[in-house]
């Protein structure tokens, strides 16, 4: 290849690696190595969009549009609807409501509605409204620990603790976040280390799952395997789910690569609705269309009905008055027969 340009020999090095080997150049190392799964059979999907979807609106959502995206998304097959947070409203207005949203929506049995509880007083203000199901958030970054909590990450774990206990005693679930597992808005690369640190924390106190979050969206699949493979050392695979931000247009390529690596719970949006207001930048979160769109192409269950998803979030579009940010929602509203005059 002496005199080929630069270009064509990266090309023709690439193909002399890809060989016979998978799909992704970063296996090619380990390609043989224990974390290569097969896709599972079925996957989980936790509906976050009535939370971490529309929590980073600015303008006040009223409450009964958020009641009716939740029963809406109640009819689509989905088990699980983050439905809102219980958090100070001096620091997330868009959740002051909390209250309201959980009891006037419409609960189906065979669907749990967890809600966002940062301390004891969130925690006893969500069980009083109702909540059946809680999940903690802590970071694996220091400084976005203190942005977003406004305590350090031991202090986090102290308080995840005092939520944990009261939880078991009411025979309440707690699920885990981990923020900034593939990155922090404010200190930049973050460790895998430091990520199976905080996950290894949140399990022993006794979260039934974690959900490890590219909370600014910037992970590729390559970051997101060697975090999942430095994690999956000490902690089982099935106890994790991911939550991906699309800010860089990784998410369905991230969740791939988390799949293939034996994950078969993911976190998303309808409509790609979100952004957390401590992550400036940071952009929605994967659709939900979008992840139920390929799963179902890989011949994935989700007990999801796409069509109804996708008339949630043309709903919940119409009320911001903002276009969806689902790819599989655009192209399936670009297909619609077009009812001019003429037809
Ligand atoms: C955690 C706190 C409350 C600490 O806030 P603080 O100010 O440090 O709390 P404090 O204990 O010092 O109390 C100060 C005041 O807050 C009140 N307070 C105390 N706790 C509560 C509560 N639970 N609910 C309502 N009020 C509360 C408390 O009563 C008191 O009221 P005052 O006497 O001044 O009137 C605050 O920092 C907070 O609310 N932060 C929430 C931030 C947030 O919601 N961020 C977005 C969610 S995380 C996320 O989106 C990431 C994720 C999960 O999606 C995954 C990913 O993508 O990475």
């Amino acid at each position: 290849m002496g005199n080929a340009p630069i270009a064509v020999k990266h090309c023709l090095n690439y193909g002399a690696l890809m060989g016979d080997s998978p799909w992704m150049p970063w296996l090619l190392q380990e390609k043989k190595g224990p974390d290569i799964h097969k896709f599972p059979d079925f996957v989980k999907i936790v509906e976050v969009g009535p939370r971490d979807g529309l929590q980073n609106e600015k303008e006040m959502v009223p409450t009964e549009v958020k009641i009716q995206l939740i029963d809406m998304l109640s009819q689509t097959g989905l088990s699980v609807i983050e439905a809102t947070s219980f958090v100070s409203s001096k620091w997330v207005a868009q959740m002051a409501d909390h209250t309201e949203v959980l009891r006037g929506i419409n609960k189906l049995p065979h669907v749990r509605y967890p809600v966002l509880t940062p301390n004891l007083q969130g925690f006893q203000a969500a069980v009083e409204a109702g909540a059946s199901e809680v999940a903690v958030f802590g970071s694996a970054s220091e400084t976005f620990s203190k942005r977003n909590i406004n305590c350090s990450i031991e202090e986090s774990m102290r308080r995840f603790e005092q939520v944990i206990t009261a939880a078991k005693q009411a025979g309440i679930p707690v699920r885990g976040y981990v923020s900034c597992t593939l990155g922090c808005p404010y200190e930049g690369d973050i460790q895998p280390a430091q990520v199976k640190k905080v996950v290894k924390r949140l399990l022993e106190l006794g979260c039934y799952e974690v959900s490890l979050g590219d909370t600014t969206g910037a992970g590729t699949a390559g970051s997101m395997a060697a975090m999942l493979r430095a994690v999956t050392t000490e902690v089982p695979v099935h106890a994790l789910a991911v939550h991906c931000h699309d800010t860089y247009g990784q998410a369905l390529a991230n969740i791939l690569t988390a799949l293939q690596m034996g994950v078969s719970v993911v976190d998303s949006s309808v409509a790609g609705l979100g952004g957390c207001p401590y992550a400036k930048g940071a952009g929605g979160n994967v659709s939900t269309e979008d992840v139920v769109y390929m799963l179902h192409g890989l011949g994935i269950e989700t007990g999801v009905d796409l069509s109804k998803v996708i008339e949630a979030g043309e709903f919940i579009c119409q009320a911001l008055n903002r276009p969806t940010s689902s790819k599989v929602a655009q192209a399936t509203n670009k297909s619609k027969p077009s009812l001019s005059r003429s037809d």
